[in-house]
């Protein structure tokens, strides 16, 4: 995830830093916090992002009331902290050492993983933000959950502005679209040196054109994005209701699109699941390929284990491999999440990981990781999907664009929760328990079917709104 609106927050960011860095001695703050910590802020909260919920515990007991006093010295008194978890951060603050390869060379070091990135100073390249690299190819684990995408964004990265225009990468939570798009952007960088690459978030680009109509810059703002050879933005559902801010990406596609220079795209969903866009961006998403990542299956899984495991220098066996990839299948993140705890661990004991150590370390976490789905998730995901109030969900209203995102609810709400038939029905509008019934047994049907359900204007297959649902659902 690439939380944008940090950029709000940058000068307060900085003088936290510098504030924590004056009360801690220097190597104190050097092993706790200089690239193993990071700060954003958003009005009155301070996040404190640190690698693993080892780290986080620690860094709680031991500097709680250090970061409480400094974020009410720089924001005043209402400040607030909150806490993150932010596997990239361990990985970051490990990898000092120089990649091997070309295109590692050729990279400017990133600050920070999930930073907002800053527009580029002058020629339009991206700086990475300091920190760490951008994510890298040939660190992603190919599997039958993402091949196409990788194909693609290579495809991409040798002939850009060819076949592949857009690329448009979806998928779920954590399952490596930022990954993906990183690692075009550092092979278009190696491969072509010349052309003016920039990569950035849909809410970056948001931000900035705020920012852009607030200081009457349009201009510069459409010449810097306007004139790039490639563009990349990561999670584009963020324009998903933004009217203003649509139309202006619109038109600066229209304008990359006419010059032939290359778009590739990432969001949590397929371009026709953006009910909220317009018709227009909508089709030039989908004029070109694409691509859905899926959860990882158990073999990428474990690959990235034991690939994540050998990049920490973490030693642990095949079956302690298969038990965190067994345990951790939501997201990549979560994974790595976990390789990052045993690391930690392995660091303070010095003991090769088996299963049994891997059970008592990981427990905490994978309870924290075992999502409980509750009606209310279900019923949140369907309504923002079709655009259906919650009111309208639980009315006794029978038109087709209230009566099906329902069935689909119901259906959901059964898979993915503990609840009773009879219960279920009581939240969806205080119907009994054969309505529910009644449509998981319509919802198969069409399943079996390979029927589609009406989303907008669009007829859509039923099985890929329900795995749609089902992953946003599990990953909150
Ligand atoms: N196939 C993979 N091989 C290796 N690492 C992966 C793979 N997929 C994801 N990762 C790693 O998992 C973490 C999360 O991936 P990433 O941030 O790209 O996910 P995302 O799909 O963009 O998630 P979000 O929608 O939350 O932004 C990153 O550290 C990334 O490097």
């Amino acid at each position: 995830m690439l939380p944008g609106n940090e950029l709000n927050g940058r000068p307060h960011v900085d003088a936290i830093a510098r504030e924590v860095a004056k009360q801690l001695d220097p190597r104190r703050y050097e092993q706790w916090f200089s690239r193993k910590t990071r700060f954003s802020v958003q009005d009155d909260c301070v996040t404190v992002h640190v690698g693993s919920p080892y780290l986080l515990t620690w860094v709680q007991k031991q500097f709680e009331p250090l970061l409480g006093q400094v974020a009410r010295t720089v924001l005043g008194p209402g400040a607030r902290l909150a806490w993150n978890v932010d596997a990239d951060l361990v990985m970051n603050a490990g990898n000092s050492q120089p990649e091997s390869g070309d295109d590692a060379k050729a990279e400017p070091r990133p600050v920070q993983t999930s930073v907002a990135r800053k527009l580029p100073a002058g020629g339009g390249n991206a700086r990475p933000p300091g920190g760490r690299r951008y994510a890298d190819l040939r660190q992603f684990v190919t599997g039958p959950s993402n091949d196409m995408a990788v194909l693609a964004a290579r495809q991409v990265s040798e002939a850009p502005g060819d076949q592949i225009n857009p690329l448009y990468i979806h998928g779920g939570v954590g399952v490596g679209k930022s990954h993906l798009l990183e690692g075009t952007y550092r092979l278009l960088r190696r491969n072509f040196p010349r052309c003016q690459v920039l990569l950035l978030t849909a809410e970056n680009f948001a931000n900035f054109f705020t920012q852009a109509l607030r200081e009457k810059t349009l201009p510069s703002f459409r010449q810097r994005f306007r004139n790039v050879d490639v563009l990349l933005v990561d999670d584009v559902d963020f324009l998903n209701g933004k009217k203003g801010i649509e139309e202006e990406f619109l038109n600066t596609l229209k304008k990359l699109e006419a010059d032939g220079k290359q778009i590739v795209l990432t969001a949590d969903r397929h371009p026709r699941l953006l009910t909220k866009l317009s018709e227009e961006l909508v089709s030039r998403f989908l004029a070109g390929v694409v691509c859905r990542v899926e959860a990882p299956d158990a073999a990428t899984r474990k690959a990235i284990v034991k690939q994540v495991a050998l990049q920490r220098h973490t030693p642990i066996t095949e079956r302690a491999i298969e038990f965190v990839a067994d345990r951790f299948t939501n997201s990549v993140r979560e994974l790595i999440g976990a390789v990052n705890c045993l690391h930690t661990y392995h660091t303070m004991t010095g003991s090769r990981i088996g299963v049994a150590d891997a059970r008592n370390t990981l427990r905490r976490l994978e309870r924290d990781c075992i999502r409980v789905v509750r009606l209310a998730d279900v019923e949140r995901a369907v309504c923002r999907l079709f655009g259906v109030a919650s009111d309208d969900l639980k009315s006794a209203r029978r038109a087709r664009a209230v009566s099906q995102p329902r069935m689909l609810a119901m259906y959901l709400a059964r898979r993915l929760t503990q609840s009773a038939y009879g219960e279920i029905g009581q939240f969806f509008g205080g119907r009994n328990h054969a309505t529910v019934i009644a449509a998981e047994r319509k919802v198969r049907k069409l399943v079996d079917e390979q029927g589609a359900i009406q989303i907008a204007s669009e007829a859509w297959p039923v099985s890929d709104v329900l795995s749609t649902l089902e992953q946003q659902i599990k990953t909150g």
